[in-house]
C-alpha cells in the first residue's frame, strides 16, 4: 500500500503495518510527526489484542485509536499537520511515570502551539503593489488556502505606499489567482472566501507610526486570540532593514510567535551581506529570519535528497570515484525586460549562480545528514560550502545578450533597455568551474551555466558518470567514448523529469548501440499539478519549518566563494563576451568547459 497522503486535508488513513517498517512495543513511545515525516516514521506493529491511546504532547485532541485486523487508523485533521507535533502511543493500562520523564521542558520556539481554535495567523505581505507580490505570494496563499492548509483563522494584509483600499487591493489580486487544473470545483466560491480574508494598509517602508497603525488593524482581525505573524518582505533590499526594524518594534506579535521571510539578494558580497545580516539581527532573532530561495522549494530539487539518500543504486556512486563531473544549467529564454534597473546593480552570478545554483550544488554534494532535520541538513551544506575553493576570474566567463533579429522580429539587447547604463559591462551570462576541495569529491569540476535571453527556457542538473573501465563494446563506440557514458539529468523545469542516459542494444541480430533514456516524466506518471516553489516555502514558515531557508552561515560560506571574482571582475571592469538574444550563448563556455576535458550535457538536446 502506498502511503500517500494529503499534507493539508482532512482525512481519516489507514495504515497497514505490514507494508511498512515494523517495530514491536509494549510501552509508551514517542513519534515526532510533521508534515515532512517520512511514511517509514508511522510504522507499528501491535499485537492484534492491543488498545492504544494517542496523545500529542501539545494537547490536540486526538481521537483514541484502536487496532482492527493488524490495521491503525489514525484520524489526521488540519490541525494535525499545520504543526509538528510529537505524539505518544501509550498502550491501554500502561500508566506511567516514564511518559511524564521523558518530555523535556520545551524552548519558546517549541512551546506547544496553542489549539486551532484559539490562534490567529496574519500573514503580511510588504511590498503588496509589486511584481512578486503579485505573480507568486498571493497565488501561492490562495493555493494553501484552496488546499486547506492555512489555518482556520487567518488574514492576509498587503503593505505598501501606493494608496489602495482593500477593494482595491482585491482587485488586484483576484486576477492573478487560479485553481489548479484538477481542482476547478467551488474556485470561484473559494476564491471570494480568500478575498474576504485579505485586507490592505498603505504606509512607508520606515514608518514605526504607520506600522503600529497595522499593528492596531491586525489586532482588531485576531480578536485576542493568540496571535502568529508572519511578514514577507517582498521588496527592493535596500529597506528591508527598515522594515525589519518597525515591524519587529511596532507590529509584532506579543503572545504567539512572528516570522519574517527576507527575499534576495542577501547583499552584494560578503561585506554588504554580513552588515545586512548583522542589522536585521538587531531587530529579530536568526529563528525568526526566513532567507528565502524559491529554487529549494521546486519540487526536483526537494526531490534530489530523496533520490540520492533513499535508493541504493545512486549514493554509493555519488563521488569522485563514479563522478566525472556535475552540471548545473540555468537559462530564460527572455531577457530583463523590466527589471534591467535591479539587474544591472547584481548581474546574472549574484542574480542566480551565488544562490539558486549554488544552494542546489550544496544540496546535491553535502554529505549524508544525521536526521532531516533543518539544523542538520544545514550543516552538512555548510560544511560542503565551506570546503568549496574560491572561485578564480580564469575559470570564469561572462556574457552579455546583444539585440538580435529573427523571424522578421527585434529583440533589443540588454544596454538597449533605458534604465540600463549604455555602458554596462553587467553580465547576463555567465558559466564557472568550481572544486569542492573535500575526499569525496575531491577533482571533480562542478560546472555552472546560467543566462538570459538564450534559445531555451531551463533548469537542470546534469552528472556525467565516467567511462567504464575495461569496456567489452568499446570499438561499438567508436573513438568518442565520451558519448557512451552516463548521464543522469534532473530536469528541474519545465516538463519536470529525471531520466539516465544509458547503452543499449538495438534490437536485430547484429550488434548496433543507441544511447536511450530510462525516463521518469513527472507529467506522465504524475498527472496532478505541482505546486508552485513559494506555496512549499510559505508553508514551511508557517508550521516554522526552517530546512529549505538559508541559514546566516551558509550565506557568508555562499559569499566567500563568489565575493573575491566579482570584486575582480567589477574591478578590472571585464568586458562580457557579446551573444545574440536567443543564441545558445558565448562560445567562451565551451572553452572554459573543454579545459576541464567536460562536454556541456544540453548541447546534445
Ligand atoms: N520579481 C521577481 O520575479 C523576483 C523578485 N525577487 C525579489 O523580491 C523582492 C520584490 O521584488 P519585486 O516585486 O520584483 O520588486 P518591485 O520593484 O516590484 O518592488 C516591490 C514594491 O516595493 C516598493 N518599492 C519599489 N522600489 C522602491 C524603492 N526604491 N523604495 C521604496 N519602495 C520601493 C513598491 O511599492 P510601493 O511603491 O507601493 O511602496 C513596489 O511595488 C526584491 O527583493 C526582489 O529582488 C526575487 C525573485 C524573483
Ligand atoms: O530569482 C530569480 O529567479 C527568476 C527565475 O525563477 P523561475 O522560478 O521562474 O525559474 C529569475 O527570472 C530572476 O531573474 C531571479 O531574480
Amino acid at each position: 500500500m502506498a502511503t500517500q497522503i494529503s499534507p493539508c486535508s482532512s482525512s481519516s488513513t489507514t495504515f497497514s503495518p505490514s507494508s511498512l517498517n515494523q517495530e514491536t512495543f509494549s510501552s509508551a513511545k514517542f513519534f515526532n510527526f510533521s508534515r515532512k515525516s517520512s511514511p517509514s516514521k508511522w510504522a507499528f506493529k501491535i499485537s492484534p489484542k492491543n488498545q492504544f491511546e494517542l496523545k500529542s504532547s501539545n494537547g490536540y485532541p486526538l481521537n483514541a485509536v484502536s487496532l482492527h485486523d493488524g490495521k491503525l487508523s489514525i484520524p489526521i485533521t488540519n490541525s494535525f499537520f499545520n504543526f509538528p507535533i510529537i505524539l505518544r502511543l501509550i498502550p491501554a493500562g500502561f500508566t506511567n511515570a516514564l511518559v511524564g520523564a521523558a518530555e523535556k521542558p520545551l524552548a519558546k520556539e517549541h512551546l506547544p502551539p496553542p489549539k486551532q481554535s484559539e490562534s490567529h495567523l496574519t500573514v503580511t505581505v510588504v511590498g503588496a503593489s509589486g511584481d512578486l507580490a503579485k505573480k507568486k505570494i498571493f497565488p501561492a496563499l490562495f493555493a494553501l488556502f484552496y488546499e486547506g492548509c492555512l489555518p482556520q483563522n487567518f488574514t492576509i494584509f498587503g503593505y505598501a505606499r501606493t494608496k489602495m483600499t482593500d477593494d482595491e487591493l482585491r482587485e488586484m489580486i483576484s486576477s492573478t489567482l487560479t485553481c489548479r487544473i484538477d481542482k476547478r470545483e467551488n474556485c470561484g466560491d473559494k476564491m471570494e472566501e480568500f478575498l474576504q480574508r485579505c485586507f490592505y494598509h498603505s504606509g512607508q517602508y520606515s514608518s514605526e507610526e504607520h506600522f503600529a497603525e497595522l499593528d492596531l488593524k491586525l489586532k482588531q482581525k485576531e480578536g485576542g486570540k493568540v496571535s502568529n505573524r508572519l511578514f514577507y518582505l517582498s521588496i527592493p533590499p535596500n529597506i528591508f532593514v527598515d522594515v525589519a526594524h518597525c515591524a519587529s518594534g511596532r507590529a509584532s506579535s506579543k503572545n504567539g510567535w512572528t516570522r519574517v521571510i527576507v527575499e534576495k539578494p542577501f547583499g552584494r558580497d560578503s561585506e554588504s551581506s554580513g552588515e545586512l545580516t548583522r542589522s536585521l539581527k538587531k531587530y529579530l532573532d536568526e529563528d525568526q529570519i526566513f532567507r528565502i530561495d524559491h529554487y529549494l522549494g521546486k519540487e526536483l530539487v526537494e526531490n534530489l535528497s530523496v533520490l540520492r539518500f533513499s535508493n541504493l543504486v545512486f549514493e554509493p556512486l555519488w563521488s569522485r570515484n563514479y563522478i566525472r563531473n556535475v552540471q548545473f544549467i540555468f537559462s530564460e529564454d527572455f531577457g530583463t525586460e523590466g527589471r534591467g534597473g535591479y539587474f544591472d546593480n547584481y548581474g546574472i552570478i549574484r542574480d542566480i549562480m551565488q544562490n539558486h545554483l549554488l544552494q542546489i550544488l550544496a544540496l546535491f554534494a553535502m554529505e549524508t545528514p544525521v536526521t532531516l532535520d533543518a539544523e542538520d541538513v544545514r550543516n552538512e551544506k555548510v560544511k560542503v560550502l565551506r570546503s568549496m575553493r574560491q572561485l578564480k576570474l580564469e575559470d570564469v566567463i561572462v556574457g552579455q545578450y546583444k539585440g538580435h533579429s529573427k523571424g522578421g522580429k527585434s529583440y533589443l539587447g540588454y544596454t538597449d533597455d533605458p534604465t540600463v547604463p549604455n555602458n554596462s559591462v553587467t553580465p547576463t551570462f555567465a558559466a564557472a568551474a568550481l572544486f569542492i576541495d573535500n575526499a569525496r569529491w575531491d577533482g571533480v569540476p562542478f560546472l555552472m551555466k546560467a543566462g538570459k535571453a538564450l534559445h531555451t527556457r531551463r533548469a537542470e542538473i546534469r552528472v556525467q558518470f565516467r567511462h567504464v573501465p575495461g569496456n567489452l563494446y568499446k570499438r561499438n563506440f567508436g573513438m568518442d567514448l565520451d558519448k557512451a557514458t552516463n548521464e543522469l539529468v534532473l530536469r528541474v523545469q519545465p516538463d519536470e523529469a529525471i531520466y539516465l542516459k544509458i547503452n543499449n542494444k538495438i534490437p536485430g541480430l547484429g550488434m548496433r548501440f543507441d544511447r536511450s533514456d530510462l525516463n521518469l516524466l513527472y507529467s506522465a506518471r504524475y498527472p496532478k499539478e505541482i505546486p508552485d516553489a513559494y506555496e512549499r516555502l510559505l508553508l514551511d514558515a508557517i508550521e516554522g519549518e526552517r530546512r529549505l531557508f538559508i541559514r546566516s552561515d551558509e550565506l557568508d560560506a555562499a559569499w566567500a566563494i563568489f565575493t573575491p571574482l566579482l570584486k575582480e571582475l567589477e574591478g578590472k571592469k571585464i568586458s562580457p563576451e557579446l551573444y545574440p538574444y536567443g543564441s545558445r550563448g558565448p562560445v567562451g563556455a565551451h572553452y572554459l568547459a573543454a579545459k576541464y576535458d567536460v562536454r556541456w550535457g544540453d548541447l546534445a538536446e
